[in-house]
């Protein structure tokens, strides 16, 4: 175990029948670090994040979260991290600030109504704590997701899309949000992204998936070099589009 970890993946294989999601998956996510995590549609993501949080029981292998085994420990590791996805609806009939209070008290977090009160304040939520979740716009529940996933202070966040659905302006505030907040509290952060410019922004390291496997991972601009490619985006191409040999690629 590396003892400053923030997630270590040992062999982190899922198996669905016939089709392997993930497979044989390894890294380790240093603390304070924001890495990202980057595969077309199916390439294992999703299922890599659901094994990181307890949700999915691996096939294979082991997940270390903040030093505690997931498959042992998972609920020591859970208070201490957070996660946000588009794909997970906060309840619609509860207000933004009864939703809050219910992930504060999941949380066991202390004073809970002034950290919500500082997470409306710093996420700009103070005039629609009161509207009921399923009523905000696109832009508006992505802040609140945020402030969900903040909500007990973690020291690792995982982010699946968390611009998915934002126009370009709403967007880069919480990208700027994000870049500020891991600047303050130290929080280690794996971003699932499909915007490439958005990593390449805020990510020190890149994983690069694709069916299930880890095909390519070093800093964007590592990446860009190797691949004598402008971006990160002509990159991810090259690899969607099995234009460079794999075995080239892999560091
Ligand atoms: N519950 C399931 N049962 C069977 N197959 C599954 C299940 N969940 C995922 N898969 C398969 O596992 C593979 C990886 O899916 P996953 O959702 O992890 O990909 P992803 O990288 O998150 O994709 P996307 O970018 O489209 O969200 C896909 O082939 C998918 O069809």
């Amino acid at each position: 175990m590396t003892p400053d970890a923030a997630i270590q993946a040992e062999g982190l294989t899922k198996r669905y029948g016939e089709t392997t999601a993930v497979d044989s998956l390894r890294f380790t996510l240093p603390r304070g670090a924001t890495w990202g995590l980057l595969g077309g549609n199916g390439a294992g993501k999703s299922t890599t994040i659901a094994m990181l949080l307890g949700i999915l029981v691996p096939s294979e292998g082991r997940v270390t979260v903040l030093g505690h085994d997931m498959a042992r420990n998972r609920f020591a590791a859970l208070v201490r991290m957070n996660f946000s996805s588009p794909y997970v609806a906060l309840p619609h009939r509860l207000t933004v600030a009864e939703n809050l209070r219910v992930y504060a008290h999941l949380y066991d977090v202390p004073r809970a109504e002034a950290r919500i009160a500082e997470l409306a304040e710093t996420l700009q939520l103070e005039e629609i704590l009161h509207r009921r979740a399923g009523q905000l716009s696109a832009g508006q529940k992505t802040r609140v997701a945020l402030a969900k996933a903040l909500v007990n202070r973690p020291e690792l966040l995982l982010l699946d899309e968390p611009t998915a659905s934002l126009d370009p302006d709403t967007g880069d505030w919480v990208r700027s949000w994000l870049e500020r907040y891991r600047e303050e509290s130290g929080c280690a952060i794996l971003l699932a992204s499909h915007n490439m410019a958005e990593v390449e922004r805020l990510c020190g390291h890149v994983l690069m998936m694709k069916r299930g496997r880890l095909v390519a991972e070093g800093s964007p601009a590592e990446l860009v070099t190797r691949f004598g490619r402008d971006n990160l985006e002509d990159v991810f191409l090259d690899i969607a589009r099995d234009r460079r040999a794999l075995g080239e690629t892999t560091a």
